[in-house]
């Protein structure tokens, strides 16, 4: 029997971050101790959550955190109830060992990676292709290595589920061969953690082997993507070169005419005055990342809230929601056929995917030309991790920090 370790996960999205402990064995499932998040980094205040499964384990319920600005600030907090948490210490060493950090741009990294200076500094070079993400988890790993100077911290990519399969016609972008072989300019695609953990669910759930699933995933949260997987693997995936790419999210446009940014501002490629050090970002970039998206329509991050309105009768809100069905379905229709049909399932999954009715009501009722159709009232509450709502279509409660803690407890390299 190999020894237990606690491994701390820690996932970094645009708008949340959310944190669980683990006690994990080699090969074994990982045990869940704490689950714990702040979100709505990108509409403050923010709300910091933590629950630990014991009963006289710490615990606070959304609790306003006015002070949280960012992932980093998030983490301090989390680290610090962490330390208030006297039942962790009953597991293995009774200190973190492993940190597991979601990386949303992982380059052509093909597994996961050790952090060390070399691969820190690869990471690095990557910032500026997720505007939004990587340089604030490297921010968390740096500031896991100073709190917690023992783990071994370990970086989990959003690229490597879709840069193992997708095929060349598919990933290449039609330019220049020679600059996007110097510049290593193609489709990358992301949320691949998340859509791993939603293959091996749905494919339990069908009580079918992964190899032999296909499925076409929709993660819709803060920033959205669908995926098309064929016999487990990713064939296409609507992000790209950057997670702009594709749909519309709460700060970003998704797929526009280019030359619309030639138009928007004769200062397009001029550095923005966020740009930082870490960060070099122009203001074109800047606004198709940061204000765009259901927040310039409408003014608000968060969805639910556009769906309220909307059931008010308010026609901007409408238009927000009408507008990303739209695009949501054109993705489905087109990998439908990239499928060639042949489609197990279709899930929603995301805070949106997994919290709104109306919008997946409203996406099947759209592709039910492709026999998608829901036979569980819309309203049907959504519990356990898979919930069926038609013959085809599932709700997968994803859940990035366990499938970072899974794949890292079967990775041999950590338990030597
Ligand atoms: N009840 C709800 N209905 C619709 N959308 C919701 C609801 N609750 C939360 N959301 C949306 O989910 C988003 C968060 O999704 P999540 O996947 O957790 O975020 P992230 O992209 O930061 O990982 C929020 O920004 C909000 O738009
Ligand atoms: C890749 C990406 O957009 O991630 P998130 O939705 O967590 O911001
Ligand atoms: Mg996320």
């Amino acid at each position: 029997m190999s020894q237990t370790k606690l491994i701390l996960s820690v996932n970094a999205g645009s708008s949340s971050i959310k944190l669980s402990v683990y006690s994990a064995s080699h090969c074994a499932t990982p045990v869940s101790l704490v689950k714990s998040s702040v979100s709505g980094l990108t509409s403050p205040p923010a709300t910091f959550s933590y629950s630990n499964n014991a009963n006289k384990g710490h615990k606070v319920e959304d609790q306003e955190s006015g002070d949280v600005t960012d992932q980093s600030s998030a983490l301090e907090l989390f680290l610090r109830h962490l330390g208030q948490d006297e039942s962790l210490k009953e597991h293995g060493t009774g200190e973190i060992e492993l940190v597991v950090h979601r990386v949303v741009h992982g380059g052509l990294f093909r597994e996961a990676a050790v952090l060390s200076e070399e691969t820190i500094k690869e990471i690095e070079d990557l910032t500026d292709l997720a505007p939004l993400h990587n340089a604030a988890a490297l921010a968390l790993v740096k500031l896991a290595t100073q709190q917690l100077p023992k783990a071994i911290n370990i970086a989990y990519f959003d690229t490597t589920f879709h840069t193992r399969s997708i095929p060349p016609h598919v990933y290449t972008y039609p330019l220049d061969p020679e600059m996007v072989q110097r510049k290593k300019i193609r489709k990358y695609g992301f949320h691949g953690i998340s859509y791993l953990f939603v293959l091996k669910e749905a494919a339990e759930f069908l009580q079918k082997p992964p190899e032999v699933t296909s499925l076409i995933s929709l993660h819709l949260g803060s920033g959205a993507s669908a995926v098309a997987i064929k016999n487990g693997k990713s064939i296409d995936t609507t992000m790209g070169l950057t997670p702009l790419e594709g749909l519309p999210g709460a700060t970003r446009s998704g797929s526009i005419d280019p030359s619309l940014v030639f138009h928007y501002t004769s200062e397009g490629s001029s550095l923005a005055r966020s740009s930082t050090k870490e960060l070099h970002i122009s203001i074109a970039e800047e606004i198709l990342n940061k204000r765009a998206g259901w927040y310039s329509m409408v003014g608000t991050t968060d969805f639910g809230k556009v769906v309220k309105g909307m059931n008010g009768g308010d026609e901007k809100m409408k238009l927000a929601f009408d507008l990303f069905v739209d695009r949501i379905v054109g993705y489905v229709g087109n990998y439908f056929v990239k499928l060639g049909g042949d489609v197990d399932a279709l899930t929603f999954s995301g805070g949106i995917g997994e919290k709104s009715e109306e919008l997946r009501k409203a996406v099947v009722d759209k592709v039910a030309c492709l026999g998608f159709k829901l036979d569980t009232p819309a309203s049907a509450k959504i519990g356990g991790v898979v919930t069926r709502l038609g013959p085809k279509v599932l709700v997968i409660k994803t859940d990035e920090e366990y499938e970072m803690a899974l794949e890292c407890a079967q990775d041999k390299r950590f338990w030597e």
